[in-house]
């Protein structure tokens, strides 16, 4: 489904300030597979997430959606095919708007039809079916404005928009970050059930070692740029928080607090 093949991207080129960010990285995930992505800060986990989403393009490389090459296309132009979860809670949705009309624009995001689609009443019941699921009583508050609504529950809102658009690609940038852990493990069951009912191919960049051995199929560990740990089935299952840290700082990078302290 994604193919990434020796992909390079330099920020800042030919500048003073210019990184690596990515280098040789060469990648592909069927659909179907959920893959966890961990390093320390600075690794390129976002670098990837950007390239893959469109919002960065690679200095050398290709990257390859469903077998169509993708790497000059804006990320606009593939938003009906990938739908991104930033870790911001703020950063998914239109705080002016309803809830109502968030979940109608979502439902109709990548499509050619640009208008606010109309909220029929039979729209309205499918809303609050979908909104009772995530069991935060927002099935009663579609008219409020998503300004109104807690960081948790516009993530919980954001990550079922992210579903709502259908999207072959699930990019999940450190969705789980800003959540407290009871929101945090509904927006995980969440994310689980979207990637389930889709059968799509999901990446999800996570700083928690727990989650990054205990959920999907398969786990990359980056370092300075490029996937350089790769393990799936009962190598990932026999992974313990503190044996992923290990290889992590023998990788030379230091773990950072955070992946220390989300264990
Ligand atoms: N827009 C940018 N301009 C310049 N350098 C950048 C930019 N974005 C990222 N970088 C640099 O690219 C490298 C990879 O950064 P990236 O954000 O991909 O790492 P990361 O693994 O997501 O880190 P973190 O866990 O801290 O979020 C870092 O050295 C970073 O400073």
């Amino acid at each position: 489904m994604l193919r990434l093949d020796g992909v390079r991207l330099v920020h800042n080129a030919g500048t003073p300030t210019e990184v690596v960010a990515l280098d040789h990285v060469d990648l592909e995930i069927p659909a179907g597979q959920f893959v966890t992505v961990v390093g320390s800060n600075g690794a390129g986990k976002s670098s990837l997430v950007g390239v893959v989403a469109g919002t960065h393009r690679p200095s050398r490389g290709r990257v390859l959606l469903d077998g169509r090459d993708v790497t000059r296309l804006p990320d606009h132009a593939r938003a009906a095919a990938v739908a991104r979860v930033f870790d911001d809670p703020l950063a998914g949705t239109a705080p002016g708007l309803s809830l109502a009309d968030n979940l109608a624009l979502a439902g109709a995001r990548g499509r050619r039809r640009r208008l606010l689609p109309a909220v029929t009443r039979g729209r309205q019941a499918g809303m609050r079916a979908d909104l009772a699921m995530l069991g935060l009583g927002l099935e009663h508050r579609l008219a409020d404005p998503v300004a109104l609504l807690s960081a948790g529950q516009r993530q919980s809102v954001t990550m079922l928009m992210a579903g709502l658009r259908r999207p072959r690609l699930l990019l999940l940038d450190e969705h789980l970050a800003a959540l407290d852990p009871r929101t945090r493990d509904r927006v995980l069951d969440l994310t689980l059930r979207t990637h389930e009912r889709l059968g799509c191919a999901s990446l999800m960049i996570t700083h928690s070692m727990r989650h990054a051995i205990e959920v999907g199929d398969r786990l990359l560990v980056m370092a300075r740029g490029r996937v350089v740990y790769d393990v799936a089935g009962p190598e990932k299952a026999a992974l313990t928080p503190a044996g992923l840290v290990d290889i992590i700082a023998g990788l030379g990078d230091a773990p950072s607090d955070r992946q220390l302290l989300a264990g």
